[in-house]
């Protein structure tokens, strides 16, 4: 029956994350099929642009367990879920966060904060990206609202991607309006399909992003990162 299944585009690790409010740990990565957004500058337009639909699988819960421990043995203790959008999937992503959980394995999740699902609430480490003008999408804040309502109580964090001036009021908006919670800044990468080293150019983006932050005192408590996998590695896929 495909409603327990999960669509899935890849696995990958051991590797480390490397953005927001989990960077720099060791992590697995599930990634799922399927965006209901479509952002201009998306990595991982692979996961919804029909180019890849063929490497797309529908795998039960203990499927994906059983690949990511093949993959990663016992040198992991952390899986994150991203995509995609992950929120897409109702049940089963319940019952595979259950199967972790029962593991002592943590669980991280990346989604944009357009749709609800009542499992975030058993993640351990939860990231809400909601997307920056620069990215073509519209934020539902009635729907962001509701998220955040629901999460109460919990450690969540924010992260906003910033590519421009506009992007950066954007992000300054969101923080004032969610002021309670931890706030992430994230580098924007212009062109995730170069190949060679990107590391001089993504340095001179963090530059210019420190530099914002440093003169804006409503940006006080925020934290100002680089896809440090990018830095490392560049636009290399499945790290
Ligand atoms: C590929 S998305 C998948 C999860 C979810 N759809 C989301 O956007 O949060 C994972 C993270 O990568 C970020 N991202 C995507 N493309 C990027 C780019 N070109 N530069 C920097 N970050 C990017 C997104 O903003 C998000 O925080
Ligand atoms: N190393 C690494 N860290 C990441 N943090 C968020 C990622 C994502 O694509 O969701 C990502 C990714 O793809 N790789
Ligand atoms: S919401 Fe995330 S996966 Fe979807 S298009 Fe935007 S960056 Fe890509
Ligand atoms: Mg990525």
């Amino acid at each position: 029956m495909s409603s327990s299944k999960i669509p899935v585009i890849e696995i990958f690790g051991p590797t480390i994350q490397g953005e927001g409010m989990v960077i720099g740990r060791k992590t697995m990565f599930v990634r799922t099929a399927g965006c209901d957004f479509r952002c201009v500058w998306c990595d991982s337009a692979f996961t919804w642009d029909g180019s890849e639909k063929d490497n797309i699988r529908l795998l039960t819960p203990s499927e994906i367990f059983h690949e990511l421990k093949q993959l990663g043995n016992q040198n992991f203790n952390h899986v994150t879920i991203s995509g995609g959008n992950p929120a897409l999937i109702g049940k089963p992503m319940m019952e595979f966060i259950e199967l972790l959980h029962e593991h002592d394995i943590k669980v991280g999740l990346e989604t944009q904060g357009s749709r609800w699902q009542d499992w975030f609430r058993s993640v351990d480490d939860l990231t809400i990206s909601p997307k920056p003008p620069s990215s073509g999408m519209n934020t539902d804040f009635d729907v962001l609202d509701s998220i955040i309502e629901n999460l109460a109580g919990k450690r969540i964090s924010l992260k906003v991607v910033v590519f421009n001036d506009e992007d950066f009021d954007y992000a300054r908006m969101v923080h004032k309006r969610y002021d309670a919670i931890d706030f992430y800044l994230s580098v924007g990468n212009k062109d995730p399909y170069e190949s060679g080293d990107i590391s001089s150019r993504l340095l001179m983006s963090l530059d210019w992003l420190w530099s914002k932050v440093m003169e804006d005192p409503e940006m006080n408590g925020v934290r100002a990162l680089p896809q440090l996998h990018a830095l490392v590695w560049a636009n290399k896929r499945g790290v």
